[in-house]
C-alpha cells in the first residue's frame, strides 16, 4: 500500500540530513514540506519564535502536546541546556513510530521521552510518571479543541506555578477562539500574541504566549 505522508518525510530526512545533527534534520523538513509535500510542522516562521522562548525560559521541564513527526520536539530539546528533558505526547501511534525515528536521527533521543497516548489521560499521571512536581514550559500543538480543556487540567493537578509559560500553536489556523478568550480575559494569565503565518503559506496564524500567574 501507499507510504504516508510521515513515511515520505520520514524518508526525505533518512536521505538528505546528517544524521546526528537537529538543525540539518530541520532544514530538511522544512525544504521538503515547502517543495514536496506540505505537512503540519510548526514549521521555520515560527519555528523561530519557539526558539526565542524557549531560549529566553530555558525550562529545566518541559511538555509538548502533539508531536506528530517529531519536527518541534527537535526544535526545542536542541536548546535544551543538558540534564533537561523535553516530554512529547503523541496520540496516533503512526506519528509516534515516524516521530522516533527521526528523533534517534537527530541524535536528540537522550533529551526527549516520547510518550504515547492522549493528553487528557496522560496530564494528571505526569508526575508519578516522570517525577516532575510543576512545568517550567508548555507547548501546545494538538487537537485544537483539547487546549482549553488540558490548560485548566495541567492547573487542576497543579502542573503550573508562577510564571509557567505556556506557549500554543495554531491560535488563528485552524484556531482556538476558546483557548485565546480565556487565556486572554483570565487574571490569571498574561497573555501576548505573536503574528506569524501558518507553516509554508502565506495565510495568517500565529503564536500565543501566556505567563501563569499562580
Ligand atoms: N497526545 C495527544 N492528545 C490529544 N490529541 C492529540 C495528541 N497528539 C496528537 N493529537 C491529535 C492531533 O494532533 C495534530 C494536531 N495538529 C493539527 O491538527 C494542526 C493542523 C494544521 C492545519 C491543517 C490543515 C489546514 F488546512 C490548516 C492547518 C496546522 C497545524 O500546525 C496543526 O498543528
Ligand atoms: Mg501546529
Amino acid at each position: 500500500t501507499r507510504s504516508t505522508r510521515p513515511q515520505r518525510l520520514l524518508k526525505a530526512v533518512q536521505k538528505k540530513a546528517i544524521k546526528g545533527d537537529p538543525q540539518s534534520v530541520i532544514s530538511t523538513i522544512d525544504y521538503f514540506c515547502r517543495h514536496s509535500e506540505w505537512a503540519m510542522n510548526v514549521g521555520d516562521e515560527k519555528g523561530a519564535i519557539l526558539d526565542s522562548v524557549v531560549c529566553e525560559v530555558s525550562p529545566s521541564t518541559a511538555l509538548e502536546l502533539g508531536t506528530y513527526c517529531g519536527y518541534s520536539a527537535v526544535r526545542i530539546a536542541r536548546l535544551l541546556p543538558p540534564g533537561t528533558k523535553l516530554i512529547t505526547l503523541e496520540f496516533n501511534p503512526d506519528y509516534a513510530a515516524v516521530a522516533r525515528q527521526i528523533i534517534e536521527y537527530s541524535g536528540l533521543q537522550d533529551k526527549i521521552c516520547l510518550v504515547e497516548g492522549a493528553s487528557g489521560d496522560l496530564i494528571p499521571k505526569m508526575q508519578e510518571l516522570f517525577g516532575i512536581k510543576t512545568l517550567d514550559f508548555v507547548f501546545l500543538d494538538h487537537w485544537k479543541d483539547r487546549y482549553l480543556p488540558d490548560i485548566k487540567l495541567l492547573e487542576e493537578c497543579q502542573l503550573l506555578r508562577k510564571g509557567s509559560i505556556l506557549l500554543a500553536d495554531n491560535v488563528i489556523c485552524p484556531g482556538t477562539p476558546d483557548y485565546l478568550e480565556y487565556v486572554r480575559n483570565s487574571p490569571r494569565y498574561e497573555s501576548k500574541y505573536f503574528k506569524s503565518h501558518l507553516e509554508y503559506t502565506k495565510v495568517e496564524d500565529g503564536l500565543e504566549k501566556s505567563v501563569f500567574l499562580g
